[in-house]
């Protein structure tokens, strides 16, 4: 009998990978792979094979038999700019995935690892909010520079699922509602939801408030003369930006919980740059409450970074008198993805075919 749902979502260092009946998770196991292991690969598509042969084996481990599910889920990539829902994978989106449309990006293989293995018992793959949901109103696309839009790529999948259900936790519908939400990952995201939508972002990869390995917006002349001094190629200076940069760059850390350990054992140093990336979120919350025009109804604290009780309550300082804060501990992309296809197989909301929202 088909009752299983199979969740995939392939991180920079790990896939996690997870069995559900119904909204509940039966089974998750957290893959790890070393670096050692990953700069086999020139490229993240070229991870595919090895990705996948690791869930299936994982599968195989745990008794599971493929003709026992009924669909496959997997967290979306960096495809063209596209509204919010859950998307049915075409073979198009593959193609999209494949070169990775709007950059490289672990989670372009999530969408084709579940086609590749939902084509192999002939059942329907899906994947859910990707990184790429576009719906930025017009002026904020303007960056200041015509040649450089600014781009929406943002923690979608974990912000809509927590914005539902504190929208939820309010007797309010999403689009009821105005949030301010802060994703604290690895990567940082902060955005304004006017009405539920992701009306703007800062783009994780790219700018707003430094994280524990991204550099977050930098003073564009200063990072010109970098990129033209000859000391770096195109690929370093971007790991420098991503992979390198904040907590890592300043702390030779990417892990909060040695930081505040730090601060606690009276390291000065690192609380300034502590103090600094929570000042940088605070401002970045700041600009989104212009964006609403000062109507915001919650704000929330969400991802890794918000079960560090220092950090939120500096965050909290500056922002308090904006409107109540929320914290949201974590993420569960896992159940956000199962949910997200179990919405349309139970045809409480339509699924979305990307040719047919993308305009190709
Ligand atoms: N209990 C905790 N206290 C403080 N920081 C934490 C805690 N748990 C995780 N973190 C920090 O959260 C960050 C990772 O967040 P996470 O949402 O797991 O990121 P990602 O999914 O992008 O890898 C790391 O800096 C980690 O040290
Ligand atoms: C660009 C937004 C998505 C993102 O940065 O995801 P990760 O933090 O998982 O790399």
């Amino acid at each position: 009998m088909r009752e299983y749902i199979l969740v995939i979502n392939p991180g920079s260092t790990s896939t996690k990978v997870a069995v559900f009946k119904g909204n509940e998770n039966i089974r998750q196991k957290n893959i790890s792979h070393s670096a050692e292991e990953l700069s086999k690969f020139e490229r993240i598509s070229d991870q595919y094979e090895y990705r996948k042969n690791a869930i299936l084996n994982w599968l195989k481990e745990e008794g599971f038999d493929l003709s026992n599910f009924l669909a496959i889920v997997g967290r979306g990539g960096l495809l063209r700019p596209m509204p919010s829902g859950t998307y049915l994978v075409t073979e198009k989106m593959i193609e999209d995935l494949k070169i990775g449309y709007q950059g490289e990006h672990a989670s372009n293989l999530g969408g084709i690892i579940a086609k590749s293995i939902a084509d192999s018992q002939g059942i329907n793959a899906y994947i859910v909010d990707p990184v790429a949901v576009d719906e930025f109103e017009d002026i904020a696309r303007i960056s200041g520079l015509p040649e450089i839009p600014r781009r929406s790529l943002v923690h979608a999948l974990n912000i809509k699922a927590v914005s539902r259900k504190i929208a939820k936790k309010m007797n309010k519908n999403l689009d009821e509602v105005n949030f301010i939400v802060a994703h604290l990952g690895g990567g940082i995201s902060v955005a304004p939801l006017k009405k539920g939508k992701i009306v703007d972002v800062n783009n994780a990869n790219e700018g707003g408030p430094f994280s524990p390995e991204r550099c977050g917006g930098l003073p564009v002349g200063d990072l010109v003369k970098m990129a033209f001094s000859g000391k770096y190629t195109y690929k370093e200076l971007k790991k420098k930006m991503v992979g390198q940069g904040g907590l890592v760059g300043y702390l030779g850390t990417n892990d909060a919980r040695e930081v505040v350990k730090r601060i606690n054992e009276g390291d000065q140093y690192a609380k300034l740059i502590f103090e600094a990336m929570a000042y940088q979120i605070a401002k970045e919350i700041g600009a989104c409450a212009a964006v609403l025009c000062g109507k915001v109804d919650k704000i929330i604290l969400t991802g890794g970074l918000a079960y560090s009780d220092l950090l939120n309550s500096l965050i909290i300082d500056r922002v308090k008198f904006i409107s109540d804060v929320e914290i949201v501990p974590g993420e569960d992309e896992m159940l956000a993805l199962a949910e997200g296809a179990l919405r349309v197989i139970n045809g409480e909301e339509k699924v979305k075919i990307y040719e047919e929202e993308v305009g190709i």
